[in-house]
């Protein structure tokens, strides 16, 4: 079935004081659920606010259902947009606000709209606040108002702009369920602003990350988490490994060669592989929950080098694989950490490089480690992802939650 384009950017730009959004392009169909995220000011808040039509945009279009509503008013966009700040009006009550757009339109008491404001009441549990004025509310309840008022009149397209940051992980958790119904259900696309990873990864359905106003990488919020496409989304997405070394060619594959332990990895999945150039200094990239942990050691062997035995690899070969079994590389290492985080033990390796694995509690509990122990680590090789290394570093403090 062909899917229905709702909203088409194409090379939208546009200045506010010394930051500009740079050329920015993207599609939004109605089964989308679009997460935005990237540092703070890197341009969310304007870009939601460009397509809400509440800044002017400076070059490129914006087209909703094929009509170009670039220069189009606000009020005749007919999106919701919740504000991380809520923007309520302060000289009117809850209830007031909420129906605002509907006043507007003349329809705040026809039956269709007096309905929906009871059922969004509930479901947001702010039917005892509706009498009151938006001073005497706490944040969350002012995220949850913010979030009524931009549902009430069932827009076709959603603009969330951090609407869940404010409020308890139970609540949280209730509203994110809420969302994901109000897009399945009722077929309302959303673009929705978020600094948490994890709230990204359960409601989105593609994901944009923005840095200094332009578009980072673009794809599936999956995609982006296994395979970020440079240093920089490595580190914002916290990659916990990023292990720094270089692409070697050897029996016809490429191979990564890290800096500091000198060991090869790979060969290096065929995805991605035109843009790993040989010899170019680069990252592996591995998340902590793609690398197992096991206690018996294997040997390491690798590819046969011409000049004789070159570097200690770690390959495919290793250990021996049952038909159909995914194809995994293995190194030993030695645990000099280990710190528990609830349901996953999060484990220092040492070996020649620094490495962190995520062990799941269930398998933990079987394994009865000690720092000092020599541990065997092994990863799928579909997983060993190389990220080009940037010329300068990045800082890791403003990444995601
Ligand atoms: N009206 C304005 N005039 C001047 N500069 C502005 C204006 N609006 C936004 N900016 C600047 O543009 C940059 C991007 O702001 P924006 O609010 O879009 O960032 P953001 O990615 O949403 O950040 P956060 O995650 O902190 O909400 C910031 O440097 C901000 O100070």
């Amino acid at each position: 079935m062909k899917r229905e384009l709702l909203l088409d950017v194409q090379g939208l730009s546009l200045t506010a004081g010394a930051f500009s959004l740079q050329s920015l392009s993207f599609q939004v169909h109605r089964d989308d659920y679009l997460v935005i995220v990237g540092p703070t000011g890197s341009g969310k808040t304007l870009l939601l606010e460009a397509l809400a039509g509440l800044v002017a945009v400076e070059a490129g279009r914006i087209f909703y259902q094929q009509q170009d509503i670039t220069a189009a008013p606000p009020e005749t966009r007919r999106f919701g947009f919740a504000y991380q700040d809520s923007l309520l009006y302060p000289h009117l009550t809850v209830r007031e606000n909420i129906l605002f757009g509907a006043a507007v339109q003349g329809r705040a008491k026809a039956p269709e709209i007096r309905r929906r404001l009871t059922e969004l009441a509930e479901v947001l549990a702010i039917g005892p606040i509706l009498n009151r004025h938006p001073e005497r509310l706490s944040g969350g309840e002012r995220q949850r108002v913010s979030l009524a008022r931009a549902l009430l009149l069932q827009p076709p397209l959603l603009l969330l702009d951090e609407p869940l940051s404010a409020l308890d992980p139970q609540t949280r958790a209730g509203l994110q369920q809420l969302l994901r119904h109000i897009h399945r259900d009722e077929g309302v696309a959303v673009i929705h602003v978020t600094h948490d990873f994890a709230e990204a990864m359960h409601l989105g359905t593609n994901m944009l990350l923005l840095n200094e106003g332009r578009l980072w990488q673009s794809g599936t919020p999956q995609e982006l988490f296994a395979r970020p496409n440079s240093e920089y989304a490595a580190r914002f997405l916290r990659v916990e490994n990023i292990i720094p070394g270089s692409i070697r060619w050897q029996d016809d594959q490429r191979w990564f060669g890290t800096e500091r332990s000198t060991r090869l990895f790979g060969p290096l999945p065929e995805q991605g592989a035109s843009e790993w150039q040989v010899g170019a200094p680069s990252f592996l990239a591995i998340r902590a929950s793609y690398i197992r942990l096991t206690r018996e050691a294997q040997t390491e062997s690798g590819p046969e080098s011409e000049s004789g035995p070159g570097p200690r690899s770690v390959s495919a070969s290793v250990p021996a694989l049952a038909e159909g079994q995914a194809k995994e590389c293995g190194w030993p290492a030695t645990v000099t950490e280990i710190t528990f985080q609830g349901s996953y033990v999060e484990v220092t390796c040492h070996a020649g490089d620094c490495w962190l694995v995520h062990v799941p509690i269930a398998h933990w509990r079987s394994l009865h480690l000690q720092q000092g122990e020599t541990v065997w680590l092994a990863c799928q090789v579909s997983d060993l992802h190389v990220v080009p290394r940037a010329g300068q570093e990045t800082s890791m403090d403003d990444g995601l939650d």
